[in-house]
């Protein structure tokens, strides 16, 4: 792959810049671009995005891209043979016709998509923590849950590649090559894919008639969609419609303001995760932090005083495994818990008493359950948790305690919260950190500022 893009010749002998040669594919394709916004390396939040170059009004739509630009399994030159072969194609990503779409589209000089892919000629401005080393990940985001998301990530690339992949390309030795289209280029595109895909939602209407759930629609590249930054409070969403996609103005944008799409409601971790950078996480409203199942259970069990209550821990847990996986979490936003409902029966079965206990094995489950949802969530809002009744607070301070631990060497819980914050309020050493650092620093502290948040409304 050649390390930067070619640029491409225009009649009066000068050269295309590729953001030129991609704005001009964009008129060739149809894609209508409001006047008032650009495209733009200036002013912007990370590479490219968008700038409103006059103020616009909440409604207005900044641009129109017709189905055909879109780029998907349905509509590569390659779309008839994955069709036609889609059974040997399946995965539990469900990305692989895409990412092969993608790989013959990406490297061959002829792709109807050349001018879009030609942006980003080496993937190098892709950060995610699985280019990052495994003991840089280990060190920086411990007890974060980046770690093992990237290790889980690895082991199905590699085994995608090899069993789905490989064995495909090799029958088609036409149009994929495993010398070109190596496991490198295949990850290179599969964090281009979490990056910069969309994946359009489920037609509402369909979904109530659908007794079954449908598997979610595969992940298609949406040129100059796929140009907008992300912020929690952004002004500007996709709408998907029979023949176009449109980005609409949701809040007015002013003149000289960047446009930002909306990724989803999505907690730093996971756009570290997902798209390799984080918002500050002081600003991002939809930061959480998860608290594992097991240490729920683990403060119950240490909270027994005799062996009789020991025994009715071990058996309030195994209840509660047959109810949950035994490796759920449960997740703690800026408000309070989002997992209400799961935590509410978790606290309900880790407090039952020794009669409790048998009753709810009598009747395989709980003779009536009045309380109703919206109840619990409010009982688990930051405003009802420190009202909730001792034991049950017990429970979640302990918890939140011994995860926030477990961002540590053994340290206790208020060192562990020091380290970050006494960096947070240093703006001299906040100035010396690198990227990653600062990045993995976002995630940590987010997190652990919420359960020591939790904590704070918890404790006795
Ligand atoms: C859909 S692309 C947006 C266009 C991208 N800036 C580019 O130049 O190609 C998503 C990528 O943009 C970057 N990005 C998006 N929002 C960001 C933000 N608020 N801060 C920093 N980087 C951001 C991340 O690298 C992310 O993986």
């Amino acid at each position: 792959m050649a390390a930067r893009a070619k640029r491409a010749k225009v009649e009066d002998g000068s050269e295309l810049s590729p953001l030129q040669s991609f704005l001009q594919w964009c008129d060739g394709v149809g894609l209508e671009l409001s006047s008032k916004v650009c495209v733009s390396k200036e002013g912007i939040v990370a590479e490219y995005g968008m700038l409103a170059k006059d103020d616009i009004e909440e409604g207005e739509v900044l641009f129109t891209i017709p189905r055909s630009a879109l780029l998907h399994q349905g509509t590569t030159k390659v779309s008839t043979l994955l069709e036609k072969e889609q059974s040997s194609l399946q995965s539990s990503s469900g990305w692989v016709p895409l990412l092969l779409a993608l790989l013959y589209e990406y490297t061959s000089s002829q792709s109807h998509w050349k001018a879009y892919l030609s942006l980003w000629t080496d993937f190098k401005t892709l950060d995610h923590p699985m280019f990052w080393s495994k003991e840089e990940r280990g060190r920086l985001l411990k007890g974060t849950g980046v770690p093992e998301a990237v290790d889980r990530d690895l082991a199905n690339i590699q085994r995608e590649y090899t069993d789905v992949v490989l064995p495909f390309m090799t029958r088609h030795p036409d149009l994929w090559n495993p010398g070109t289209h190596t496991l490198d280029l295949y990850t290179q595109l599969v964090a281009f894919v979490m990056a910069y895909s969309f994946q359009e939602p489920q037609d509402e209407e369909d979904e109530e008639e659908e007794e079954e759930e449908k598997p979610p629609n595969p992940p298609m590249m949406v040129p100059m969609a796929d140009m907008l930054n992300h912020v929690s409070n952004h002004n500007a969403n996709l709408e998907f419609t029979q023949d176009s996609l449109k980005m609409v103005c949701v809040r007015p944008i002013h003149k000289g303001q960047e446009v930002f799409n909306t990724y989803g409601q999505i907690a730093n971790w996971q756009l570290l995760h997902m798209y390799g950078f984080t918002e500050p996480c002081s600003s991002n409203s939809n930061d959480t932090a998860d608290i594992p199942v097991a240490n729920l259970y683990e403060a119950a069990a240490r909270g027994a005083q005799s062996d009789l209550d020991r025994q009715l821990v071990e058996e309030q847990w195994e209840v509660l495994c047959q109810i949950m996986e035994e490796k759920a979490a449960f997740v703690f936003g800026k408000q309070g818990c989002l997992t209400d409902t799961e935590l509410h029966t978790a606290l309900k079965v880790l407090c039952m008493s020794k009669e409790e206990l048998s009753e709810f094995k009598d009747n395989e489950g709980w003779e009536e359950d009045d309380e109703d949802d919206e109840k619990i969530s409010l009982a688990l809002s930051n405003e009802g948790l420190p009202k909730l009744k001792a034991s049950w607070k017990r429970l979640i301070y302990e918890a939140a305690c011994l995860t926030l631990r477990s961002y540590g060497d053994g340290e206790d819980e208020e060192k562990v919260m020091d380290v970050d914050r006494a960096l947070m309020e240093d703006k001299a050493a906040l100035m010396g950190l690198s990227c990653r650092q600062w990045k993995a620093l976002q995630v940590r502290y987010g997190q652990k500022s919420i359960l020591h948040g939790l904590m704070e409304l918890t404790k006795s």
